[in-house]
């Protein structure tokens, strides 16, 4: 089991603090998956309020656990990875050498998977999901009773208050049944589908001094769709994984490129765009992501991409383009200054091809770098002046918070929020350092 970006899902309670009910592409790892949270459901109840069912004495006790750690959940969470790490070394080498923010990311996913043992379906989904992407990190069945052992063993020792036998059956009830349906799930995509795949690095070109668009060949063919993205690893950080989107649709090559800008204390993004090069040979874990074209409607694409977060929107472009089918696509692409544009050319060669779609630079402070078409300011206040969007559909990447923005702005704006697609909050959060 992996201190994983899988696990990382556990963002679930922090991420429903966004309380815009929007389709949110989830992580890689919940992908798919509804909100589990009541608090941030993607689903409005039409008749606005069924009685919410009550919770069963197995999840009343787990949330009393849970309340009871809450004020000290760092010191849960130390001490859940000193036991693992001490009474199971041979897990050690599963995690990353430093543990940085992804620390208390497995522990935080099963205490929240374990909050919401109540709801079947959802756990079922977002368990499979878990179950799957560990696959990528070497997590085999008989890693899961070591880990349940300590988690156990933290809660026991933190939550002395709640903990007595029946809490340490409920705690067991509800682990048991994540574990079988993680391990399950990675049983039968075991055979369809490699763990991982490796990728050769056949293109590094840097756009700007710290923003690099590296393209790579898989080992083995590589399924995915336009607006999803991946887990990559790099051999500088064994086992440190990091999320990027692909910034194309498939290509007929099979080749698949990135969009990643170095930020500071960046590991992966500071060794992909300073050190990789042509030959060097990446691991890419499996394709995740909802933020897809729908291709049953013929609704227009309204697409807000803020720097890097542009990568996505290319990649769902050329997806309509290939597709054929005559449909608005309004591209609003947003930077800092006008030379952080650099991914403008492509897409202004793209809208001078296609006469349905339309790409405008947004630019924060300063000169437009002599684009025609640019807006000076925000991205969220760009689209409010253009519009309306009512037969669209909007597509957000980029910075958390302006993503978040936009959507109050789309939101705002008459845009129902059930049209609205973007990936998970948190996890941008978490992405691209
Ligand atoms: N699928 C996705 O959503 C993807 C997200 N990303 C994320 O996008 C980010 C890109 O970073 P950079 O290139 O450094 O972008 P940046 O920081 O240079 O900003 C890009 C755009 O977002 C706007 N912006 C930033 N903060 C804002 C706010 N608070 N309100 C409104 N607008 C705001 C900027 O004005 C600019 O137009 C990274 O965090 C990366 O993880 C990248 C690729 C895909």
């Amino acid at each position: 089991m992996e201190a994983s970006q899988d696990l990382a899902s556990g963002t679930w309670p922090a991420a429903a603090a966004h309380d815009t009910p929007v389709h949110r592409t989830p992580p890689p790892d919940i992908a798919d998956a509804p909100d589990p949270d009541p608090r941030g459901g993607t689903q409005a109840d039409p008749e606005g309020g069924a009685a919410p069912k009550a919770a069963s004495p197995t999840a009343v006790l787990i949330r009393r656990t849970m309340a009871e750690i809450d004020p000290v959940a760092d010191k849960v969470t130390s001490y859940f990875y000193a036991l693992l790490f001490v009474r199971h070394p041979d897990l050690r080498a599963l995690f990353p050498a430093a543990m940085d923010t992804q620390r208390d990311r497995l522990f935080k996913a099963l205490l929240t998977a374990a909050e919401h043992v109540d709801d079947a379906d959802t756990l079922g989904d977002y368990l499979s999901h878990l179950g799957r992407g560990h696959r990528k990190y070497g997590t085999r069945p008989e890693h899961y009773p070591a880990v349940g052992e300590c988690l156990l063993g933290a809660l026991a020792r933190y939550a002395p208050d709640t903990w007595n036998p029946d809490t340490e059956a409920a705690w067991v009830q509800a682990y048991t049944a994540i574990s079988q349906i993680m391990i399950d799930a990675a049983a039968v995509d075991e055979a369809v589908s490699p763990a991982w795949w490796h990728a050769e690095v056949v293109s590094h070109e840097l756009r700007t001094p710290d923003i690099a668009v590296v393209t790579v060949r898989p080992d083995q063919p590589y399924p995915f769709l336009a607006g999803q993205y991946t887990t990559l690893e790099t051999p500088w950080w064994p086992r440190v994984w990091r999320h990027y989107s692909f910034a194309s649709a498939p290509r007929s090559d099979g080749l698949l490129s990135f969009h990643v800008k170095a930020v500071p204390a960046g590991w992966v993004s500071g060794a992909l765009v300073h050190r990789a090069r042509p030959g060097d040979v990446i691991r890419l874990g499996p394709p995740a992501g909802s933020m897809t074209v729908d291709h049953t409607t013929d609704n227009g694409l309204l697409c807000l991409g803020g720097g890097t977060g542009i990568a996505p929107i290319r990649a769902l472009v050329e997806d309509v383009a290939e597709h054929g089918r005559r449909r608005l696509v309004d591209v609003f692409y947003g930077a800092r200054s006008g030379s952080d544009l650099y991914d403008i050319d492509p897409l202004l060669t793209l809208a001078r091809k296609h006469p349905w779609l339309s790409v405008r630079p947004v630019v924060a402070t300063g000169p437009a770098g002599g684009q025609v078409n640019s807006i000076s300011g925000q991205l969220p206040d760009a689209v409010r002046q253009y519009g309306p969007w009512r037969a669209y559909d909007a597509y957000l990447s980029g910075p958390a918070a302006m993503v978040r923005s936009g959507v109050d702005a789309l939101v705002g704006a008459g845009m129902p929020s059930s049209r609205i697609r973007h990936d998970f909050i948190e996890e941008l959060v978490m992405a691209g350092d």
